[in-house]
């Protein structure tokens, strides 16, 4: 009897101290942290917008998005910070160029002072970087895959990344990148000819930047990979969808439709993903092949075997989380620069046409090398100054690891910060007047610091890793389709410019094609 009651007295010790400590944490979390930072940045006279309780500004910023965004723009403008961040607008004129909005019980510190953004994107790679509700809302789409890791495992995964988008590998790639496009062109060709009057660019962008990042980092083609895309696209929008209900306590435990939704999908794609890895190493088990390959799959799959001495292992799972991220990382972003700037060239005949003499002459019938490549100059200016007006990545948040101090501002632990690139993009105080125009030449007159104001890859040690790759990417594309069609702007488009993650054409860019007498 005794024992029992011993026995039955230390399970509600242990059921009661856990209990305390999940409360405790909890309070902490939604409660606590966030008052403590509140007053921190208030001492500092950072402020903003009243949070709710749990929701914080979600609620205001929807609206105010929704409002915003509710109707087409009447024409064609750039002019889309207060369509696309309204909340920035109302918020940065009333409370000035730093303040603060919540984000659930997330506080996120607006900064577009370009001397602070550098100090923070440079100098505190790994103690600053994804916060709790973007890894959460993104755990069963991208896992803990680069675009996500933190501290010493983004590090490791970064450098064991970096070789399969450096140096010769990169330059490896032209090749396929030419083969791809061409299909593209013969599609576009096919499709003229069938009588086609308009055509939505955008499809044919995804399409083709979906098969060079399979073919070229995992070896199969778009076709095979059709598939993984598609799950992988859903997948995201249902994620999107749930992120909403994260700031409710304990809601990823709920067996929700979205939730239930999600986990099917999710072993969908890693069931497939599972497929095209088990075969590679069966190649090598059986013998019929040395090595796991030299594309970006292959290197990962080494480097499993590999044992490390700093601690840090690569197992399947994050395998399959680097194949997901780089599927989705590797083919939007792209498709979204090429698409958009297809949309500018196509509503700016002048530029297209300088664009087409430059490619003209340097290219003289031929497909583009990477000698070619480097001698476009009026080419890069496009596709910077498309890359400055519709950056695919809007906005860079990077929450604060530890107590960090940038410029003269202290970072408490867990206050995020928002970098609104979008704004600083579309600022007439570092662009001028004109900011809001389509103006390539302002990348060939003015200097402009890259990194500081013109962040469309970010900067610093965590910039985007495949930055060299898509400029490459859309050199190729962009160049071989100018000098086979001439296209104009369709009576259907309308221009309707929305952030769904990336800034995306709400309708699509639709386009007439004429087909050009080159070979
Ligand atoms: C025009 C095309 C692209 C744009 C504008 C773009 C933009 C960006 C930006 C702004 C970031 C930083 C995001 C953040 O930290 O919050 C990023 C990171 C990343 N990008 Fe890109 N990207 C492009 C193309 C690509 C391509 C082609 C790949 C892969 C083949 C890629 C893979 C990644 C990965 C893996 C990261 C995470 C890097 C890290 O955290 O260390 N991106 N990209």
């Amino acid at each position: 009897m005794a024992i029992l009651f011993l026995v039955l007295s230390s399970l509600v010790v242990i059921f009661s101290s856990m209990f305390i400590k999940v409360a405790y944490d909890t309070i902490s979390c939604y409660f606590l942290t966030p008052r403590r930072i509140k007053k921190i940045m208030e001492k500092q006279g950072v402020r903003g917008p009243k949070p709710r309780p749990l929701t914080g500004n979600i609620l205001d910023v929807a609206a105010l998005v929704s409002k915003s965004t509710s109707m087409d723009m009447d024409h064609i403008t750039h002019d889309t910070v207060g369509r696309l961040l309204p909340h920035y607008v109302a918020w940065s004129k009333q409370y000035g160029k730093r303040f603060i909005f919540w984000n659930g019980v997330e506080p996120r510190m607006c900064i577009t002072e370009t001397e602070l953004i550098k100090e923070l994107l440079t100098k505190y790679s790994t103690k600053a970087g994804k916060s709790w509700l973007q890894r959460e809302g993104t755990k069963h789409f991208i896992g803990r895959g680069l675009l996500m890791a933190n501290g010493s495992d983004w590090y490791h995964q970064r450098h064991i990344a970096a070789p399969a988008f450096m140096g010769e590998k990169l330059k490896s790639y032209a090749g396929l990148m030419v083969e791809c496009t061409k299909n593209m062109l013969r599609s576009l060709q096919n499709a003229v000819e069938s009588g086609k009057a308009e055509i939505e660019i955008g499809e044919y962008m995804t399409g083709v930047t979906a098969d060079i990042i399979s073919r070229t980092e995992f070896d199969s083609s778009y076709e095979k990979g059709k598939q993984i895309f598609h799950l992988l696209n859903a997948l995201q929008r249902l994620c999107a969808q749930a992120t909403r209900h994260l700031c409710l306590p304990g809601s990823r435990f709920y067996p929700s439709k979205y939730n239930r939704e999600i986990k099917s999908l999710k072993s969908e794609v890693e069931r497939l993903l599972m497929e095209i890895i088990q075969s590679r190493q069966d190649c090598v088990e059986i013998g019929r092949s040395s090595s796991y390959g030299n594309d970006l799959l292959g290197m990962l799959l080494a480097e499993m075997q590999k044992k490390r001495s700093d601690g840090f292992s690569l197992n399947l799972q994050l395998i399959m989380d680097e194949c997901k991220t780089f599927f989705f990382a590797g083919h939007e972003t792209t498709a979204l620069l090429l698409t958009w700037t297809v949309m500018l060239l196509a509503s700016n005949p002048s530029w297209q046409e300088k664009v087409r003499a430059e490619v003209n002459a340097v290219c003289n019938g031929e497909t583009p090398s990477l000698d070619h490549l480097s001698k476009f100059t009026v080419l890069n200016m496009v596709i910077n100054e498309s890359l400055r007006l519709y950056p695919p990545a809007t906005v860079l948040p990077r929450m604060a690891f530890e107590d960090i101090k940038i410029g003269d501002l202290h970072i408490p632990k867990g206050l995020s910060i928002w970098i609104p690139v979008l704004a600083i993009h579309h600022s007439e105080e570092l662009w001028g007047k004109d900011a809001n125009e389509f103006n390539p030449d302002r990348f060939a007159s003015k200097p402009f610091a890259p990194g500081r104001h013109f962040i469309p890859f970010a900067a610093g040690p965590r910039n985007c890793i495949g930055q060299s790759f898509a400029l490459m990417e859309a050199k190729i594309i962009l160049s071989m389709l100018i000098s086979r069609f001439s296209f104009t702007i369709a009576d259907s488009y309308r221009h309707a410019p929305v952030i769904v993650l990336t800034i995306k054409p709400k309708h699509g860019v639709q386009i007439c094609l004429k087909p050009l007498n080159n070979p």
